[in-house]
């Protein structure tokens, strides 16, 4: 299990293009770090071809240094005896820079894009536009795109990108009027947050990350604040159950249960809450469904709490740090005012997970929501998918052309006072204090019902054990995905519970 997929920090394009001016401005020549990124897809390029047998290949160059990238690899890819056109975008009279010096470089075939021929090329290299993509594809690079991705699915070939897909934009991962869909794809020194963005995310292929110079301390200064969401991001501050510890060092976690009808959500929560290791898990149920729940639960405890009272005369046991509400919750005032005990100030600091039903109950007013979690003693961590998200946020959500999900879900954390998790196959963690993680890995078999039930529980597990409210959200994302990868087909949410165990033993690296 790799720690992480790519160095932890990811950048938007400004950012990016940020590094690099340092980087050149200390002395690295722009051309060296071009000449570098060259090399780096050429390796790729390389593996590719000898897989597959393929030795005719196009680069597709366009007018910037993304251009000059391709230019590189072509030459490299020359020099190995495989056989390449380069193809560009503009004249390359008009290409400045490093740009222009690489293309010099070339010595081959050169056409104009708008004329080129796939027929007969085994892969083509994506060099047209990268962090410097700038407004939409007009309608002739955008012919060409559409045409470059109708001949990869008809032939099967291979496409790789140069740093992003040409027409995804670097930072909020949209596309812009086209994009290229890549095989794979090879970024240079961070990953960008457009690469792990929906629908940006998808047109990547396989991302890999090369280094080609840059070096860390370059990013001192810019205070990245925006995550890979892997083990690095939090495993130092993982619980882990001590020797001379008890359950109650582990923390107790209640889980606030639905009407008769409505039980299984919060019995889904309850017991991915204990398998994430809270110490001791109560229900809280309403009399009517109390039968129902104890003959379904062995290890969880269940207690009688009807309506807003109850749970607060259940709440009033200090030892009951962390409150998951909402799975199976129902819609109405009482549920309003049930999160609102759950979110009471105390003299101690009680977190609280807030899903589906706890969150639209306030859809009318927000604010009273707000008003609430930015009182709550503990650390708050809110789960929307999109569609509560939007109900909830609708101020945040606007601009959606613009505004990245990253974007969005920090207004929403800031307006708040939450920590917001906004689920997807892209899920986002944003804190208040601006700290942010993306989600790199997903699993499409956790589109099942009841497993956003099992996230919160994990979230509220983890918080019970008094992790870092950022950290835990980060983290229950993470292990309630690699269980579904470690699942796989067929998955219920049932199974992300059972395969937890699977998930904790590696993440505490002993074999299974
Ligand atoms: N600056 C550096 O030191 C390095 C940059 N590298 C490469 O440089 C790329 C960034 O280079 P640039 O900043 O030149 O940007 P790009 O090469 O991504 O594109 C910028 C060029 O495209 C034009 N343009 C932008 N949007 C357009 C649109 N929709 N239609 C038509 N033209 C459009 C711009 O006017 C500009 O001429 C990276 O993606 C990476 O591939 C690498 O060589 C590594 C080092
Ligand atoms: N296609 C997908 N790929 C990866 N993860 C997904 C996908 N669809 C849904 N998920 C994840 O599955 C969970 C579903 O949660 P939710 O929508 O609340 O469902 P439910 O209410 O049925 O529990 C979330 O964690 C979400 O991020
Ligand atoms: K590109």
């Amino acid at each position: 299990m790799p720690l992480s997929p790519f160095p932890l920090e990811i950048l938007t394009t400004d950012q990016m293009a940020r590094a690099d001016r340092l980087t050149i401005e200390s002395g690295v020549p722009g051309i060296e770090l071009m000449e570098s990124a060259g090399v780096a897809l050429a390796r790729v390029t390389t593996r590719i071809l000898q897989r597959t047998s393929g030795r005719r290949v196009l680069a597709l160059c366009g007018p910037g240094n993304n251009g000059g990238d391709g230019y590189v690899a072509a030459r490299l890819l020359k020099a190995q005896r495989y056989k390449v056109k380069v193809a560009s975008l503009v004249p390359p009279d008009q290409l400045r820079g490093d740009a222009a010096r690489a293309a010099a470089g070339w010595a081959g075939t050169l056409l104009p894009a708008q004329e080129c021929d796939f027929d007969g090329v085994d892969l083509v290299i994506d060099a047209l536009f990268g962090t410097g993509l700038a407004r939409d594809l007009d309608l002739p690079a955008q012919t060409l795109v559409n045409r470059l991705n109708q001949w990869r699915r008809e032939t099967k070939q291979s496409v790789v990108s140069v740093d992003i897909p040409s027409g995804v934009d670097g930072t909020t991962g949209a596309i812009r009027g086209a994009a290229v869909e890549a095989d794979e794809t090879v970024t240079f020194f961070r990953v960008k947050t457009g690469h792990l963005l929906l629908p940006g995310r998808t047109r990547c292929g396989q991302l890999t990350c090369a280094h080609i110079g840059i070096r860390s301390t370059t990013l001192e200064s810019m205070q990245v604040k925006t995550f890979v969401n892997a083990p690095d991001l939090w495993l130092s501050a993982l619980p882990r159950p001590k020797v001379d510890g008890h359950k109650y060092t582990r923390g107790h976690a209640l889980v606030v249960s639905g009407g008769a009808s409505f039980t299984g959500a919060a019995r889904l929560s309850a017991s991915a809450a204990l398998r994430a290791g809270a110490g001791l898990v109560t229900l809280a149920s309403p009399s009517d469904a109390l039968l129902v729940n104890a003959s379904a639960l062995t290890s969880v405890m269940v207690r009688p709490a009807d309506g807003a009272g109850g749970l607060a005369a259940v709440l009033a046991d200090e030892r009951k740090n962390a409150v998951a509400i909402g799975p199976g919750l129902g819609v109405s005032e009482e549920s309003c005012r049930q999160v609102e005990v759950s979110l009471t100030p105390q003299a101690y600091r009680r977190a609280a997970v807030l899903d589906a039903d706890a969150l639209t109950s306030f859809e009318s007013d927000p604010f009273r929501l707000w008003r609430a979690t930015r009182a709550a003693p503990g650390p708050v961590v809110m789960t929307p998918h999109a569609g509560e998200f939007a109900r909830l946020f609708s101020e945040c959500n606007s601009d959606r052309a613009l505004r990245s999900k990253l974007d969005r879900a920090r207004d929403a954390a800031r307006v708040s006072g939450a920590i917001v998790l906004y689920k997807g196959p892209d899920t986002v963690v944003a804190a208040p204090d601006g700290r942010a993680s993306i989600q790199a890995t997903a699993s499409p078999w956790l589109a099942t019902a009841g497993s956003g039930d099992v996230l919160t529980g994990i979230v509220a597990g983890l918080l019970a054990q008094r992790m870092d409210g950022f950290l835990a959200a980060s983290c229950a994302v993470w292990m309630h995905t690699r269980a579904a990868e470690l699942f796989g087909p067929g998955l219920i949410a049932d199974d992300i519970i059972a395969t937890l165990p699977r998930v904790w033993r590696e993440l505490f690296g002993v074999a299974s």
